[in-house]
């Protein structure tokens, strides 16, 4: 079965309206059941996916952290007020090592849209492009994006195409926006034996990145913070930089505190 059809994508009144199997004359006598099953299919999803980003944030790696960055990384978490933090940027510039990182760092916790599109699933993101195609893995993506973005004290690393889709700044923007931007050539290197990139597959690696950046830079370039990575750059060096340019910014744009929003956490677990 299509792993996106057995996840529930489509269920409930959306695909229905789209096809126009619900017609006008028809809406007034089952729109209210149409929209309780959409509601009660959309809940479910909710669920699922919540399941799937806390298995997702699972981490037991610890990196040793010297005092200096401790009282940074404080210092941030302080002004950040619990307002997430979303690693954009292409497929290898780091976005799930430098994430995971700067998660435990900052004491948040760590949620990432391909791993969890993957837990939910139950398959590989090659899979699901071979099987349901690229559409159908953007809005999984978008709905994972969704409800990550009802948590608060979250870093979140993306797919490198979360910038494609204007909904997807919607819930970006509810937080802060990090671009690890890193040389074509350096992303080359990086994966050179990759195999789980699907759009990568069958392609002069150096071209087809190119090519995507070429169509994707101006919408990194909407990212509240912009971090140059060259090639000798650690992760934590890169973590380090981030948490420097990341505090510059929210000194110069302090954002509202999460916690005025108590509904925005949890609402479907309590
Ligand atoms: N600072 C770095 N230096 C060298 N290799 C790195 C660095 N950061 C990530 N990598 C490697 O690049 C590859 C892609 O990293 P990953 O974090 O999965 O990127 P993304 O999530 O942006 O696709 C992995 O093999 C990872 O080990
Ligand atoms: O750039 C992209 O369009 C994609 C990037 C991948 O994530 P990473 O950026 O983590 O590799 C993954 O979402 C999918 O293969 C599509």
């Amino acid at each position: 079965m299509d792993a996106l059809v057995a996840f529930g994508v489509h269920l409930g009144g959306l695909r229905g309206r789209r096809h126009g199997l619900v017609r006008t004359g028809e809406v007034d006598a089952c729109d209210g059941i149409v929209g309780a099953q959409r509601a009660r299919a959309l809940t479910c999803r909710r669920r699922r996916v919540r399941v799937a980003m806390s298995s997702a944030s699972e981490d037991d790696t610890r990196h040793p952290v010297s005092e200096a960055d401790e009282k940074a990384f404080r210092d941030l978490s302080e002004r950040l007020r619990r307002t997430n933090v979303y690693f954009v940027g292409m497929m290898g510039s780091g976005k799930s090592s430098v994430g995971k990182l700067f998660a435990q760092r900052l004491k948040y916790r760590f949620l990432d849209t391909d791993v969890t599109i993957e837990r939910l699933t139950k398959s590989s993101i090659t899979e699901l492009f071979a099987n349901s195609g690229e559409a159908a893995f953007r809005e999984l993506e978008t709905a994972v994006l969704a409800e990550m973005a009802s948590y608060t004290d979250a870093v979140i690393s993306t797919g490198g195409g979360i910038v494609l889709n204007t909904k997807n700044w919607s819930f970006l923007q509810t937080g802060l926006v990090c671009w690890l931007d890193v040389p074509v050539d350096v992303l080359v290197q990086r994966l050179a034996d990759d195999t789980t990139r699907p759009l990568l597959q069958g392609q002069d690696p150096a071209q087809k990145l190119s090519e995507i950046l070429a169509k994707r830079e101006a919408m990194y370039k909407n990212a509240d913070v912009h971090v140059p990575v060259t090639e000798a750059m650690s992760n934590e060096a890169i973590a380090q930089e981030a948490c420097r340019l990341i505090t510059n910014f929210v000194k110069a744009n302090p954002p509202k505190s999460a916690a005025l929003y108590p509904g925005k956490m949890g609402s479907l677990d309590s």
